[in-house]
């Protein structure tokens, strides 16, 4: 990285100094541009200019100026000199995003280029590209990945919007941005028009649960049914990081970090963690409350699209359900006093744990893949749907380095694919009838079918693998109960079936069924 980015742009302006975009600004500051930084809290504002301060003082790479504001409009003032403007918010989605953009729409000129990096819904996107464009100013939704680390050293990033204007700020994006290590290519492109930017980095968001959630379960199967301490865990996890299809998973390298990080009389800065024994992970709760009070909103907007848009998605949505369920956890309590029913136990009948490890990898592979095969299929859909013409190929190289789903192997398989296929006509809508994935899901299905029925013997919870398991069996299958369900429903409501070895029914289109049989008259 080279501290020459302000040859694009001498001064941006920063929204909300809250994680990320004080990171941003710290990293935005190390290419050379100075930084407005202004929240609406004066806490948020001085704990910025004093981090700020230290950062200048410890990193010399800070070179930047970083000011921070309190008045709006001194703010918006302070990129007077800048043609155009260029903004960055990093608040909470929705309505505080609307107040902001209210309170300095005045001062707003045309030209000047809003890039959203908070996790948006697209809809609220396109609302507000509308709104502006009557102005001449570009609101461009941009997906920022990685967490607060990468916000600082670099993010991946998809904005979309007005070509245009996200070309004028590309270059200083790409600066910016993570680099792909195996060829330093920056991780940002232009994804697509109107909302299309912020989609994709929603979808990143679906497909980083469904892996969080299978990670999770691969965690709770070792630790609690194999006995396995945090630390032998951390081993595995990175064995799998180093070498074979988990490697270099964000994902699995983290959670080898995070099962090794013992308590320290002190702590960390804030003194959380401390403590003479044990392990920093003993005090975390089985308990997601991210999304609880809506100001997250990614990932049930992905269950809410897969839904809608007819893409089945299971292995993202049953990560979804069980952090609703782990959040509610008074209730839990409750009710499992009323159910009464195991948790998971320790297996007393392991011979080979070697072998059942690699099951375990394996099965971890698979439903991580399933995780991306529906993210992309959902993707390809409302690209279609809403004649974004998203390439997918670009969304595969944004994701290489500083977000939460890089996975080398996955990409690498998907990349091969996409930039074989990018002159064909048509765009791949089913990540299944791709040779390379359909036969790695034929190749670790029986590992990932044991591991199930392994949890299911010792009680535990594999929401997203069983989701996995079935997803593989229900997309690919020939014989689905669904016949059962057809005859039922044509029963009670003449929703009509179509017949097996029937021209233009077998297989036929998916369009409503073409006979009714009076099952019982009314
Ligand atoms: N954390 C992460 O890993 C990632 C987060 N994001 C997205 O980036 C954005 C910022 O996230 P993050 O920095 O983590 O969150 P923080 O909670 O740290 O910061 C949120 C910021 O939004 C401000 N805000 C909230 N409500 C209002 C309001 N009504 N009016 C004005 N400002 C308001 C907050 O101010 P105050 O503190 O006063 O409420 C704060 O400055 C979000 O959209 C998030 O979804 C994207 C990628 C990764
Ligand atoms: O964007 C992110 C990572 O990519 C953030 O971690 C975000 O907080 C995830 O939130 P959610 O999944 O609840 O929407």
């Amino acid at each position: 990285m080279g501290p020459d980015a302000a040859k694009y742009f001498k001064r941006i302006g920063i929204v909300g100094a809250g994680n990320m975009g004080t990171m941003m600004s710290f990293g935005f500051a190390e290419q050379g541009v100075d930084v407005s930084l202004w929240d609406i809290s004066g806490t948020n504002v001085n704990r910025a200019l004093q981090m700020a301060k230290d950062a200048r003082k410890e990193e010399k790479t800070v070179i930047g100026k970083i000011d921070c504001f309190c008045d709006i409009h001194e703010f918006t003032e302070s990129l007077n000199d800048s043609n155009p403007a260029v903004y960055i918010f990093s608040i909470t989605h929705g309505d505080p995003a609307d107040s902001i953009l209210k309170m300095i729409k005045d001062d707003l000129r045309a030209g000047d280029i809003i890039l959203d990096g908070g996790n948006e819904h697209y809809r609220n996107t396109e609302r507000r590209q509308r709104e502006l464009e009557k102005k001449g100013v570009h609101w461009v939704g941009m997906g920022v990945s990685g967490g607060y680390q990468s916000a600082r050293r670099g993010p991946s990033m998809s904005p979309g919007g007005t070509k245009d204007a996200v070309e004028k700020v590309l270059p200083l994006l790409e600066k910016f941005a993570a680099k792909d290590r195996r060829n330093s290519k920056p991780c940002v492109a232009y994804i697509g028009p109107y909302g299309a930017g912020h989609y994709v980095k929603m979808v990143h968001n679906g497909i980083e649960n469904g892996m969080l959630s299978t990670i999770s379960e691969a965690w709770s199967m070792m630790h609690k049914s194999l006995g396995m301490p945090f630390d032998e865990i951390s081993r595995v996890f990175e064995r799998w990081n180093s070498k074979g299809e988990l490697r270099s998973t964000f994902l699995v390298q983290i959670g080898s970090e995070i099962c090794l990080k013992k308590k320290t009389p002190e702590g960390d800065q804030r003194g959380e963690g401390a403590g003479r024994f044990g392990f920093v992970l003993d005090d975390v709760l089985d308990k997601v409350v991210q999304d609880v009070d809506n100001t997250e909103g990614t990932l049930y907007w992905t269950v809410s699209e897969s839904a809608f848009r007819h893409v089945a998605a299971p292995t993202i949505a049953t990560g979804h359900f069980i952090r609703v369920a782990s959040g509610n956890r008074d209730q839990r309590l409750r009710v499992a006093e009323k159910l009464n029913i195991p948790g998971p136990h320790k297996a007393n009948d392991v011979r080979d744990k070697e072998a059942l490890l690699e099951d375990l990898q394996r099965a971890v592979y698979a439903s991580f893949l399933c995780s991306f095969c529906q993210g992309l299929e959902l993707i390809a859909r409302a690209s279609k749907d809403e004649g974004w013409d998203i390439n997918l190929g670009t969304c595969i190289r944004i994701w290489r380095a500083g977000c939460i789903i890089q996975a080398e192997h996955i990409l690498d398989l998907f990349e091969t694919v996409f930039s074989s296929s990018s002159g064909q006509s048509q765009p791949i809508m089913n990540m299944k009838l791709i040779d390379e994935i359909s036969s790695d899901l034929h190749k670790n299905f029986q590992p990932l079918k044991k591991i199930v029925l392994k949890a299911m013997e010792w009680d535990n919870c594999v929401p997203s693998m069983s989701a996995s398991l079935e997803y593989i069996k229900y997309e690919g299958g020939t014989m689905l109960p669904t016949q059962f369900m057809e005859a039922e429903m044509d029963y009670f409501g003449a929703h009509a079936y179509d017949k097996p070895n029937v021209k233009n029914e077998d297989p036929g289109e998916p369009n409503k069924g073409a006979h009714h049989y009076e099952w019982k008259p009314a």
